[in-house]
Formats: structure tokens, C-alpha cells, sequence
């Protein structure tokens, strides 16, 4: 089974706690967002390889480290999971960006697909999928399950916060995917929130609605 880290930093904590007061306006939500995908970006790149290469500095020659070239993949679900990429990018710039359009239909809580590109060389990727909230899950093992189906042989999924009735589709339907949150809530209500959440991701991030 998959993995489940809940990046509890007392950074992601304190900016998480402000992301969820809905007293936070679209601007400062979404600088927040970005900083807490930063910090997040910093634990999940934890695993990345290094490689040995010779460098000159002013004193002597020195064998150092750097990354390896590792080929990653940034994937957030459309929209929200925007809000994410340029924290993360800022970290790792050399990552390919794909995107997934899905959006949960508000009666029947299932996703629906509504438009997919991915890098061409996706069998060779590490992808990181992205989305700050994962409730149903429907969403997330909905994108996950098209980047399969074109070929994605590594996954890793991100959220900001998430239900326990989303860790466990994503486990159920992907096993093999670590999922990694700056927070566990509670539960979902009726109308498939999470408890106590944040609200709507997209329309805070966005100022729509
Ligand atoms: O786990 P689930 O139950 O599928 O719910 C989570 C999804 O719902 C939200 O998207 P939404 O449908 O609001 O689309 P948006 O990002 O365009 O606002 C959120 O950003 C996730 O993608
Ligand atoms: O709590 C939730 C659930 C789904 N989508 C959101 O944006 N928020
Ligand atoms: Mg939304």
C-alpha cells in the first residue's frame, strides 16, 4: 500500500491555518498556497538521486554532489491544483508540466475529464500529481488513472488537505501511489467538503463565485 506523509512542519502548520481562515482574501490564499507547495516541494524531493561531479572552487578541485538527471513531471488537476505549480517550480524549474481539466460535477460528486496533456516522453517521467484537496478522491484517482492509461509508470500524489474517504480510493484503486498532505481532516459533509477543510479550493484561489 501506498504511502500516506503528513508533512507536519510548523511552517506548512501556521501557513495551512491561514489558507483555512475564511477571512483570507484570493491574494494572500493564494500566495499562501504557493508558499506551503514550496515547503511541501522541499520534503518530496527528499528521495531525488545525486550523482558525484568535479567542480573547481577558488581553493582546490572537489568532488560534489548534485541531482542526477532525474526527468520529473508536475501535474496539477485544472484549477486548482494550478495554485501549486510555481511553489514547486521554483524549487525544481527543470520539471515538464502536464495538465489534467477535471471538475467534480456538484450533483453526482464524479469527475469529469475535460481536457489532458501530459510531456511526450511520459513513460520516462517521475510525475507528482497535484490538487490541494483530495475528498471523494474521484478526482485525484481519476487523473492518476489517465496518466496510467498513457503510459506514467511513477506517481506521486500531493494535496494540502484531504478526507479519509479520499486516502482510501486512492488506495484502493492506485495501491502503489504515496500520497503526501500537509494535513488529514476529519470527514466529509453532504455535500462532499471537507471537514473543516478550507471551502472550495478553485474559487478561493480563483475569486470566482
Ligand atoms: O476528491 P474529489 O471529491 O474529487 O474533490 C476534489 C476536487 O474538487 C475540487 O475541484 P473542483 O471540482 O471544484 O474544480 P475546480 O478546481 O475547477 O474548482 C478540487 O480542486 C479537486 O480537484
Ligand atoms: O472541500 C472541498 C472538496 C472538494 N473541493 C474543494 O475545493 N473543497
Ligand atoms: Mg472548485
Amino acid at each position: 500500500m501506498g504511502n500516506v506523509l503528513v508533512l507536519d512542519h510548523p511552517l506548512i502548520q501556521h501557513k495551512l491555518t491561514h489558507i483555512r481562515d475564511v477571512g483570507t482574501g484570493t491574494k494572500e490564499f493564494r500566495e499562501l498556497v504557493d508558499e506551503v507547495a514550496g515547503l511541501m516541494a522541499f520534503e518530496i524531493t527528499r528521495d531525488l538521486p545525486l550523482e558525484e561531479v568535479t567542480i573547481q572552487t577558488p581553493v582546490a578541485e572537489a568532488r560534489m554532489k548534485v541531482i542526477a538527471g532525474k526527468k520529473l513531471g508536475l501535474v496539477p488537476i485544472l484549477r486548482a491544483g494550478l495554485g501549486m505549480v510555481d511553489g514547486i517550480l521554483k524549487l525544481i524549474p527543470a520539471a515538464k508540466v502536464g495538465h489534467v481539466g477535471l471538475y467534480r460535477d456538484p450533483e453526482t460528486l464524479l469527475p469529469v475529464e475535460y481536457y489532458v496533456k501530459l510531456p511526450s516522453d511520459v513513460e520516462e517521467r517521475d510525475f507528482i500529481v497535484i490538487d490541494p484537496m483530495l475528498a471523494t478522491g474521484g478526482s485525484a484517482a481519476a487523473a492518476i488513472t489517465s496518466l496510467k492509461s498513457r503510459g506514467a509508470k511513477s506517481i506521486k500524489l500531493m494535496c494540502l488537505v484531504a478526507a479519509p474517504e479520499g486516502i482510501e480510493l486512492i488506495h484502493k484503486d492506485h495501491p502503489e501511489v504515496d500520497i503526501y498532505l500537509a494535513a488529514l481532516d476529519e470527514k466529509l459533509n453532504d455535500h462532499g467538503y471537507i471537514v473543516p477543510g478550507l471551502g472550495d479550493a478553485g474559487d478561493r484561489l480563483f475569486g470566482t463565485k
